[in-house]
């Protein structure tokens, strides 16, 4: 098999007695998206917290590309190449689609936030940014301001500015929440021609869109995977049915 682009090795993280996550080993290749699913509370956004560098594990490893990246902070792991989208919104509203996804790029280059005037007029970097806006569908709306965007535009906009970071891999957390069933669809078909050009570690409550995408599926619960596999295996698990699925599978 090849070699892992992103690792936990035993991830361990605990809140008091609380043992958010117990020994995690998960492991995202070439190619895949690999789906973490769980109930809510199960450990998820700590896990992402811990692989992205927000929170310093307990114990266990982080390796990206083969390398031991627990110790380095957020920025110097998107610089290495992990790429992550939150549950959360990030963009800046006020600023125009295109000045949101070149802010992507300049993380990419390294260079400190204050030279973002400087570099909307950098060719380079603004042709990666219209690039990644062309990828996502949103090369019309560059010039718009973000706020007035659809929500399922702003996931676009989201999946850009990761992209313009030329990711060796992404860590994407909900990416579908808030999403219609027309959002929804959309954002599925960019993941899944995504996963060609980096692997998805993907947190989805959606199971529609987990059952389409993953090509494995781990199952988080009380901070522990229960089960890894293909879809078909996590789906007919009887353990995982009864911890999370129930009627969904
Ligand atoms: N900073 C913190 N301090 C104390 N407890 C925390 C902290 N962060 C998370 N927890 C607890 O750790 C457990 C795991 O939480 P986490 O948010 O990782 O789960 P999750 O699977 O992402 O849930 P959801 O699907 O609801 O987002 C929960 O019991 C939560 O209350």
């Amino acid at each position: 098999m090849t070699e892992p682009v992103l690792e936990t090795r035993g991830l361990s993280k605990a809140f008091g007695a609380l043992k958010a996550t117990e020994d995690v080993s998960v492991a995202l290749h070439p190619g895949e998206i690999h789906a973490i699913i769980g109930p809510n509370g199960a450990g998820k956004s700590t896990l992402i917290a811990q692989i992205c560098g927000a929170l310093v594990p307990d114990a266990g490893q982080v390796r990206l590309m083969g390398r031991d990246v627990t110790r380095l902070p957020v920025p110097a792991r998107a610089r290495a190449g992990l790429a992550r989208t939150f549950q959360i919104s990030q963009l800046a509203m006020e600023d125009t689609v295109l000045q949101n996804a070149l802010l992507g790029a300049l993380g990419a280059s390294g260079r400190p936030w204050r030279f973002l005037r400087p570099a909307l007029g950098d060719q380079s970097l603004r042709e990666r940014a219209e690039a990644a806006l062309e990828r996502v569908g949103l090369a019309a709306q560059a010039a718009t301001r973000t706020a007035e965007l659809s929500h399922g535009q702003r996931r676009q906009l989201e999946v850009a500015v990761a992209l313009t970071l030329a990711p060796r891999a992404f860590v994407m957390d909900e990416p579908m929440a808030g999403l219609g069933a027309e959002g929804s669809a959309r954002l599925t078909r960019l993941l899944d021609g995504l996963r060609a050009e980096a692997p998805i570690l993907l947190v989805e409550h959606d199971m529609d869109a987990v059952f389409a995408l993953a090509d494995r599926v781990s199952v988080l619960v009380y901070g522990r995977v229960i089960a890894s596999g293909s879809v078909d295996e996590i789906r007919r698990d009887p353990a995982v049915r009864e911890a999370y699925l129930g009627d969904s599978a």
